[in-house]
């Protein structure tokens, strides 16, 4: 690859790039970024790759879940934990549907850049730029808050660093009790607005997972070691190509740069062009790398993006994370799924049912609708079912805290319950109790579909 280099993207055209005022700024935050210990290493790297080939194959199911927007001001011990706990239990509960290994990767220590439909955002008669993400700018409506500032890189840096550095504490044996459903809140299920059927599928699924650690438990001692040692794995957008290329070294014991910001990086659906800034720079990464395939991507363009960004098609290596909505997912994912098979080429099948189906209510806020979410991550297992290819992961944005964000599930939020607490700078995300029973809703729709039902 001759002609790559990390920092070759300055050539191409730049989506979503930020423009920076104080150009030496941003230098010397860059200049300090290159210093800086890496945040991952290549061989956690290559660990997920290996772990992904196997999801490409259907040995392993993957789930990967967070915040829309992270943010510093949550940079916080109880949030950072409620988050892990929830990814932790909706993996537990996958596992019990899927029979299968699941590998989780949290959208965590690092999502902070974020791609905005609009450069600007109007209020009354003030127009400021929008708000992007912690690592550019701040979300308050005011013209100092707005200025992209490259001392965000730093500080986002950091925070990651913080971040990571909790979650690797946590993951050597913070999660005990975890394994216990009968600590997890699942009041959800007892709510009255919830079908009796419903309820009892809840309620056996829950009794099922319990006994079954039970039994994983009393196997002994080094089973429950193994139980109580948890892998995360990160992963963000790789949106701020000064923030990514700072960050990507080579490495004594693997030939090849790594993006060591993050395990998983992936491209979004804004900043996927072929001849783009982004495409540029993660095809010349070792990392594996995902990218948000929207209902607008042709199939060609689809099987191009794979050639580029896996030329020697490496096994674990290549992720299309399809986020149609329920609406479109029947109409435009089929011939997608058709191309890329047909190319032979080896990718992750994941669903991201979260960013094709946002809505606005008319009193304004950005939200989602739960039953949506589930109709099209299960009509994306189906058509993965019919046309002979697997989905291997599911990606969510969500949060461990009570938020009031997206509507429906058991807990039955209302558009009145919206102001209650939507504390998302950007997009709605799952509460803990919603995407609790978004697993099991998944889980207990795998089992049925492997029982031929
Ligand atoms: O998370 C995805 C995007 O950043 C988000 O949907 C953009 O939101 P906007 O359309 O309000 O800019
Ligand atoms: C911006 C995102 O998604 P998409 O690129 O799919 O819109 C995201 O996942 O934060």
């Amino acid at each position: 690859m001759n002609d790559w280099s990390p920092e070759s993207w300055k050539t191409k055209a730049h989506a979503q790039e930020v423009k920076y005022e104080d150009t030496a700024a941003l230098d010397a935050a860059v200049a300090r970024l290159r210093e800086l210990p890496p945040l991952v290493t290549s061989w956690e790297i290559e660990k997920l790759k290996g772990l992904l080939a196997d999801a490409q194959l259907g040995k392993r199911f993957l789930l990967q879940g967070g915040d829309c927007a992270e943010t510093v001001a949550d940079c916080r011990s109880s949030v950072i934990a409620s988050k892990l706990k929830i990814l932790l239990q909706m993996s537990l509960v996958l596992v019990h549907g899927a029979h299968k290994p699941v590998i989780r990767v949290g959208r965590f220590a690092g999502q902070y850049a974020k791609p905005r439909s609009k450069a600007t955002e109007t209020k009354g008669d003030v127009e400021l730029p929008s708000y992007f993400g912690d690592l550019v700018n701040r979300p308050e409506f005011t013209a100092q808050a707005r200025r992209a500032d490259p001392n965000l890189l730093l500080s986002g840096y950091q925070h990651a660093a913080l971040t990571l550095n909790f979650i690797r504490s946590l993951s050597a044996g913070g999660f005990a009790d975890v394994h216990h459903p009968e600590y997890w809140d699942l009041s959800f299920f007892k709510t009255a607005g919830v079908p009796e059927a419903l309820r009892e599928q809840y309620e056996q699924t829950a009794r099922r997972l319990a006994d079954a650690l039970r039994f994983m438990e009393a196997l002994g001692e080094r089973t429950v070691e193994d139980l109580t040692r948890v892998d995360f794995f990160t992963s963000h957008e790789g949106l701020n190509l000064p923030y990514e290329s700072a960050q990507t070294r080579t490495v004594p014991q693997w030939a090849g740069w790594y993006d060591l910001s993050t395990h998983f990086p992936w491209i979004g659906e804004r900043t996927r062009a072929l001849d783009g800034a982004h495409v540029e720079f993660f095809r010349g990464l070792k990392n594996p790398v995902g990218v948000k395939i929207g209902p607008q991507a042709s199939p060609d363009e689809v099987v191009r993006l794979v050639e580029t960004l896996n030329p020697t098609d490496e096994p674990g290596k290549m992720a299309l994370i399809t986020r149609m909505g329920s609406a479109r997912v029947g109409t435009a994912l089929p011939p997608i799924i058709e191309a890329v098979k047909r190319s032979g080429r080896r990718v992750l099948w994941i669903s991201d049912p979260m960013h094709g189906n946002t809505v606005q209510t008319s009193s304004g806020f950005k939200t989602r609708n739960f039953d949506h979410v589930l109709h099209e991550v299960e009509q994306t297992f189906e058509m993965h079912d019919a046309l002979g290819t697997n989905l291997g992961g599911v990606h969510f944005e969500l949060t461990g805290e009570d938020v009031t964000e997206c509507l429906g599930g058991a807990a039955g939020i209302t558009e009145k319950d919206l102001d209650r607490n939507y504390a998302s700078v950007c997009d709605p995300r799952l509460n803990y109790r919603q995407a609790l029973e978004m697993s099991f809703r998944i889980a207990r729709w795998m089992e049925r579909r492997k029982n031929g039902r």
